[in-house]
């Protein structure tokens, strides 16, 4: 089968939904709270009761009737009873009835009878309060509205809610959520394990001297940060000779213990480029082998025994790219993610840009906010073969296909990559 001259080209959208179609995702697994930290949650996750269950208080204070205390001001303080002390995680004992003030700490349950708290700055204690026996009483200096400073029951949650749903990373917030709800343990996606294969026989590995006309393989470990950096178990697979059998012979070694295989190099027109020789030996199902992307244009991918393998261009930059738009969603499906894609944002371009292209080009970018706009610049030479300044890039900047060119401020589409 001829596979490297007349490829048929598809857009990056088609790519993914070819990709997309067999996907599916990882089974589940249980862990610990901490262990599930950046892990995507896969199962909704309902209150099983209401946040706050008890009106609490907000502040340190007094919880009265705010009727009792309509005419306060500092000149007229109005004098109440001091019943009870309610400090956090007990049960008030008495009710609030006219004339009376229940000292509360915050986060305590306001007592029944009282609809209100008032602020300990707000009151003077008139004198030492025997705070477990009546006696002790109380100035309210300010005349404080019902419903001040306390939360009603439910006010945060109510009974039942959905308050996580399947498919969303746990952050900061969702493992506050969860802590709150009891989930010691937590059931998430099984990271997709994702085997990196980098083919060519200039590869050196990345402890070997170097040598002449010979480079370090830094693909493999540019890629495995990605993967990581979106959820997956990388394995970093030993670099590939440009002999279609051995890389043949590798890839379905691994298939078996993985989810998805990326490679790197190989794809494109030249003698050696062996992914080329390997897609048209293999038992397999080529699904692409050009898309409309610059660079990254050869990135092919195929479904082998059941397994999405990607294969990226050997160059840094668009092996790089050839990641973020194919195989991170791809990772981010698999986790059961709701929303896979990079969102897109609007920037200001920061310099002018008229180099053309006859397909969309994602061009590795660097942002910067100034007075709350988002500007945009790209990260040092934008070629594909360009490996050093991947480190400066933020996001891939999208520029339409042709070649009008663009100017400083001109409005752009970009995708976050951190
Ligand atoms: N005659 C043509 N030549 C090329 C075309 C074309 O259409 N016609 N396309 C160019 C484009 S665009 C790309 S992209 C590359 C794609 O090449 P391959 O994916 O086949 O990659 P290689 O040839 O194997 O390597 C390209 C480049 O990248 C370096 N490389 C490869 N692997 C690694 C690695 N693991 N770590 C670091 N660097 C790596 C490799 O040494 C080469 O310099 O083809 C163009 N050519
Ligand atoms: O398709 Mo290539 O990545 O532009 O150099």
């Amino acid at each position: 089968m001829k596979l490297r001259f007349g490829r048929k080209v598809i857009s990056v959208d088609e790519a993914r939904t070819a990709l997309y179609e067999y996907v599916k995702p990882t089974e589940t697994e249980t862990v610990s709270l901490p262990a599930s930290f950046g892990r995507m949650l896969a199962k909704d996750i309902y209150a099983d009761h209401a946040v706050p269950h008890f009106r609490r208080s907000g502040v340190d204070g007094y919880a009265v009737r705010s009727q009792d205390i309509a005419a306060a001001n500092p000149d007229n303080p109005i004098v109440l009873h001091v019943i009870e002390r309610i400090p956090s995680g007990t049960i008030p004992k008495c009710t609030v009835q006219a004339g009376m003030a229940a000292r509360i700490m915050t986060g305590a349950p306001v007592p029944d009878g009282a609809d209100t708290v008032v602020m300990l700055e707000m009151t003077d204690s008139l004198q030492d309060e025997v705070l477990s026996s009546f006696g002790a009483k109380v100035k309210i200096k300010k005349n404080v509205q019902a419903a001040s400073n306390i939360t009603p029951i439910a006010g945060e949650v109510s009974l039942g809610e959905l308050v996580i749903p399947q498919g969303t990373r746990i952050g900061p917030g969702e493992a506050a959520i969860l802590a709150t709800f009891g989930f010691s343990m937590v059931e998430v996606y099984r990271r997709p394990r994702v085997a990196i294969f980098s083919t060519g026989s200039e590869l050196l590995q990345v402890e070997q001297e170097m040598q002449p006309g010979k480079i370090r393989n830094s693909n493999s470990y540019m890629l495995a940060a990605q993967v990581e950096a979106n959820g997956g178990a990388a394995l970093i697979m030993p670099a590939l000779s440009d002999d279609p059998g051995q890389v043949e012979a590798a890839v379905e070694a691994v298939l078996p213990e993985v989810d998805l295989i990326l490679t790197s190099g190989g794809v494109s027109v030249g003698d050696y480029d062996v992914l080329v020789d390997v897609f048209g030996r293999f038992d397999g199902e080529l699904l692409f082998n050009k898309v409309a992307m610059r660079p990254g244009t050869p990135t092919s991918a195929a479904l082998w025994k059941n397994k999405l393998l990607i294969a990226l261009s050997g160059n840094p930059g668009a092996s790089f790219v050839g990641f973020e738009l194919l195989a991170k969603p791809i990772i981010k499906a698999m986790l059961g993610c709701l929303c896979p894609e990079t969102e897109v944002l609007t920037a200001f371009l920061d310099v002018p840009y008229d180099k053309p292209s006859v397909y969309p080009r994602y061009i590795r970018g660097t942002t910067r906010v100034d007075a709350g706009c988002l500007w945009v610049r790209p990260a040092g030479i934008d070629k594909s073969s360009i490996m050093v300044s991947i480190k400066d890039a933020d996001c891939l900047i999208w520029l339409p296909a042709g070649g009008q060119g663009y100017q400083r401020g001109d409005g752009v589409k970009v995708y976050t990559t951190r």
